[in-house]
Formats: structure tokens, C-alpha cells, sequence
């Protein structure tokens, strides 16, 4: 058992609570409200679509303050049921009132997984699930569930695909800041909490500029048919460096796409795009690569739900660099990251 999840105990608070709690505050929905390729790209997946919402019965899992629900309703869905156990749904509840909405989105307090709807089936699912790395904090798992028991035959998922990319990058003024900063702090070793830092993947904004390998893609998600299974994956991936650089970590990101719009409408959290509240996640590596244009990076990545708490990840990064010329080490090594 983890320190934190002892002290959880001890207070009789589970992981669960502690994650829906999160999601209680105004902050946390101010963040992702804020977060305008986020919001605005649900908006206008709903908005843009109204012949694929009039009429329709929608269900919002994961409603938080009811804004996606509300985008819904304004397309002409005939109900929308939203779903949230976090205590912001009583805001979503006071919000749909004064928005006037009260007679078409129908909040229930409760998990997803616990709840009955008060409809067999309905056409369309939304949801906001995607967390760090994509996976982080597992909500995906929750809006399958709903779609294996709501969604009506020839339903729609919105968002309805995702993927996640992986390349490389040249970080070495932030990696001596994070990591180095342990060999020696104020003249004394600290190495025990090193360990532990190269353990933990960073999740931060990266300049385009550092990116110097293509990318690869390390999953693809169609979620009409996922399984919960498929989400723990290892896939093998080839990068190729863009310039003579050196190499001090990886860096994944995602993206998601709304392929049932009319005109399919997707946004990338990546480095080449405009800033997200999911920033990307960085993975440093021990040893640093020194690379030539045009040579390869072979390796596999792997990602599961942590078996200490389900909406942790455990990724294990594998590979190999092999200079084209003989001066240069060959260097492999396998990595094991804690998303915590
Ligand atoms: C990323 S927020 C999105 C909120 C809102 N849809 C938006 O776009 O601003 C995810 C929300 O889903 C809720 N949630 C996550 N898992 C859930 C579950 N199993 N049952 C009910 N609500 C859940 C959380 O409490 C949180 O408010």
C-alpha cells in the first residue's frame, strides 16, 4: 500500500473517492472550460451537426458542470441525460435551470456504472474522458461500459476516435533541472528520490522546436468497437531523427477526432499545435542518444492499468539505437514509468 493510499484509509476515503472528489471543485472545471481547443472543438462537433442531434437521445457521461450537455440541447436533442458523481453536479443542475434547459437535459447524480437510465437505449453518446497520456485516470473504461449498455444499434460515440503518437525529443537544460538536480543538492546525494523521478513520466508543454524524430503512432482507438481489453497495449514503434541532435527522452501525445460530423473535426494535443490543458508527457531516458539525420530509433511501448489503482499506468519503454557509423554506442535500455 502506498503512503497516500494508507493516509486515504486512515481518513475512510477510497481512491474513488479521492478521484470524484477532484472533479467537485469549480477549479478543475474552469481549467478544462478555459481550454478552448478542448471546448470549442466539442462545441462545434455538436453545434456544427444538428441533423445528427435533432430529435436524438443523448446521453453525456461524465457531465461535470452540463456544458456538453447544454451544447446538445442546443442542437436539438430531444433529451439529454447527464451523468456525473462528483459533487459539481448540482452547479450542472442550477446551470441547466437558469439556462432554461431544465425540460430537455434530465442530471442524475450517481456512477455510471451504478445508475439505471430512465431510457432502453439512447442514439448518441458524449463524453469528455481523455486524460493525461490519453489513458491516465481510466474514464474510458466507464464510457465503453455505457456504450455496450446504451447505445442503440448504429449509435453515435462522440468523439468517436483517438490515437496516441510517440517521438523523441532534445531536452537537456530541463532534464539536468529535473533529474540532475538530485546528484548533488545543496552538497549532499539524493539519489533515492532520483530513482523515483525518472520513474515518473512529466506531463508538460514541449516547444515544437525540441521535437527531432518524426512520429509514430502507438495506438489507434475506434470507439464504436474498442474493448476495455485492447486499452492495455504494447505496440512497437521506429522513429527517425530530422537532424544531428542529441536525444534525452520521449514524448507522446494524442489526438481525437469527431469522424461522424459532416465535415470531421478533430484536435491534436501535440507539440505542433496550440497549447491544451493535457500538455504532453515526457519520458526522459537514462542514457542520452546522440543521432544523425535520417537514423532510426526501434522500440516497443507498453501501457496497462496499474494494479494498484485502476486509474494509474504502467508503461515500460524498450529500445535500440544503432549509429550508422562505428565511433557512436549502440545503446538499448528498457525503461519502466508509473503515471501516478
Ligand atoms: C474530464 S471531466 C469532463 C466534464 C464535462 N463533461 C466537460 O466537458 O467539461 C470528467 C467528468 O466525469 C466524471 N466521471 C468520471 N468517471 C465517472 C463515472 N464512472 N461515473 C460518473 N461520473 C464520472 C467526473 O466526476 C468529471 O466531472
Amino acid at each position: 500500500m502506498s503512503q497516500q493510499e494508507a493516509q486515504q484509509q486512515e481518513n475512510g476515503l477510497t481512491a474513488q473517492d479521492y478521484y470524484f472528489d477532484s472533479y467537485s471543485h469549480w477549479g478543475i472545471h474552469e481549467e478544462m472550460l478555459k481550454d478552448d481547443v478542448r471546448t470549442l472543438s466539442y462545441r462545434d462537433a455538436i453545434m456544427q451537426n444538428p441533423h445528427l442531434f435533432r430529435d436524438k437521445v443523448v446521453l453525456d457521461v461524465g457531465c461535470g458542470t452540463g456544458i456538453l450537455s447544454m451544447f446538445c440541447a442546443r442542437a436539438g436533442a430531444k433529451h439529454v441525460y447527464g451523468i456525473d458523481m462528483s459533487e459539481i453536479i448540482h452547479k450542472a443542475r442550477e446551470i441547466v435551470n437558469i439556462n432554461k434547459l431544465s425540460d430537455r437535459i434530465t442530471v442524475i447524480k450517481g456512477k455510471m456504472e451504478d445508475i439505471q437510465l430512465p431510457v432502453e437505449k439512447v442514439d448518441i453518446i458524449v463524453s469528455e474522458w481523455m486524460g493525461y497520456f490519453l489513458l491516465y485516470e481510466s474514464m474510458l473504461d466507464t464510457v465503453l461500459l455505457a456504450r455496450d449498455r446504451y447505445l442503440a444499434p448504429g449509435g453515435l460515440m462522440f468523439p468517436d476516435r483517438a490515437k496516441l503518437l510517440i517521438a523523441a525529443i532534445e531536452d537537456a537544460e530541463y532534464k539536468e533541472e529535473k533529474i540532475g538536480f538530485w546528484d548533488d543538492v545543496y552538497g549532499f546525494d539524493f539519489s533515492p528520490i532520483k530513482r523515483d523521478v525518472w520513474k515518473e513520466p512529466l506531463v508538460d508543454n514541449v516547444d515544437r522546436i525540441a521535437v527531432n524524430t518524426n512520429s509514430c503512432e502507438i495506438l489507434s482507438i475506434d470507439l464504436t468497437t474498442v474493448k476495455k481489453e485492447e486499452l492495455s497495449f504494447s505496440s512497437p514503434f521506429e522513429i527517425t531523427a530530422t537532424r544531428n541532435d542529441y536525444v534525452h527522452a520521449f514524448l507522446a501525445w494524442f489526438d481525437v477526432e469527431f469522424s461522424a460530423c459532416h465535415k470531421p473535426l478533430s484536435f491534436s494535443t501535440g507539440p505542433f499545435s496550440r497549447y491544451t490543458h493535457w500538455k504532453q508527457t515526457v519520458f526522459y531516458t537514462h542514457k542520452d542518444l546522440t543521432v544523425k539525420n535520417g537514423e532510426y530509433i526501434r522500440g516497443t511501448i507498453s501501457c496497462k492499468p496499474a494494479e494498484r489503482n485502476h486509474r494509474e499506468l504502467d508503461i515500460d519503454i524498450s529500445y535500440n539505437f544503432i549509429p550508422k557509423d562505428e565511433e557512436r554506442e549502440v545503446v538499448s535500455e528498457e525503461l519502466s514509468y508509473r503515471m501516478c
